[in-house]
């Protein structure tokens, strides 16, 4: 299958050519349609893979490429969802979401003309993630959780080809994130979008990836790539069952090591 992300051979320094080495010799692709987690050791680099794939940094040394295209700026077939909502608290829900709409020159204009369907659109997203109705409410009206199911239809409002999640889950109770697991595997189902994922859950990369990368201790390269091998889609029971546990530890062993070799 062909890729959508290749990250080749790159180097990211922050601060200056004295400043701190992120990542060194980082090389990884992810194919189209493909769900891949990347897990590693706090402060290993798993954020700036995510800002350099983005075009939110562009790298000293190496390429990436997104589409086939070298990524030299913010790349716009990409919807993002970090840890922290930071919803527009004066904004409605609904507008929220058709925040990245006015935003972006491209769709600017699009949204002027079309409006009644962007928000039919924004609607429909809401009802996928179990929003059904809340458009009109203000953020600060809902719960943590459903600020990130709201954060998730603001990523996929202008349909990316590429959905990058940086710890998305990290600051919600275990019912509420296995909950949101089961909507980011219907969407990654049903909408087919390639998603790269961040996290420090392993069971939450083995529940939902097709490959986990599993960086080293900074700077952060790709020291071991593993292949999931449960059909999809797959059933929260599916944690209880040896083979998964049996991966999750596996992947445990693996940072452990690297957080030892740093
Ligand atoms: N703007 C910056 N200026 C200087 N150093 C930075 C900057 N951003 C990140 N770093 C450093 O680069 C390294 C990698 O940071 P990054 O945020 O990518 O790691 P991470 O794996 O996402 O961390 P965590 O697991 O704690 O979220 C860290 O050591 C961090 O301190």
């Amino acid at each position: 299958m062909k890729n959508l992300v290749t990250i080749d051979n790159v180097d990211m320094r922050y601060g200056g050519a004295d400043g701190t080495l992120a990542v060194e010799g980082l090389t990884l692709h992810v194919e189209k349609g493909e769900f891949a987690a990347v897990v590693g050791p706090s402060g290993c680099g798993k954020s700036t893979l995510m800002k350099l794939v983005t075009g939110l940094h562009i790298p000293q040394k190496g390429v990436v490429t997104v589409a086939e295209e070298r990524v030299t700026k913010p790349v716009s077939i990409v919807g993002m969802a970090f840890q922290n909502p930071t919803m527009l608290p004066w904004r409605t829900t609904l507008d929220n979401i058709l925040l990245p709409l006015e935003v972006v020159e491209k769709h600017r204009g699009r949204l002027r003309m079309n409006r009644a369907e962007y928000v039919a659109k924004a609607e429909k997203l809401l009802e996928t993630v179990g929003l059904k109705g809340f458009g009109s409410k203000f953020p600060w009206q809902l719960s943590g959780g459903m600020q990130q199911r709201a954060n998730l239809c603001r990523a996929l409002i202008h349909e990316p080809d590429l959905l990058m999640l940086d710890e998305p889950f990290g600051a919600l109770d275990s019912f509420t994130r296995e909950e949101l697991w089961c909507v980011i595997r219907d969407l990654h189902f049903e909408r087919k979008v390639t998603i790269v994922l961040v996290t420090h859950d392993l069971r939450e990369a083995v529940f939902l990836a097709d490959r986990i990368f599993v960086m080293s201790s900074r700077p952060g390269r790709i020291i071991e790539e593993r292949t999931v091998p449960f059909a999809r889609p797959r059933d929260l029971e599916i944690m209880y069952q040896k083979e998964f546990n049996d991966i999750v530890h596996e992947l445990r062993g693996s940072i452990a090591d690297a957080r030892k070799a740093a």
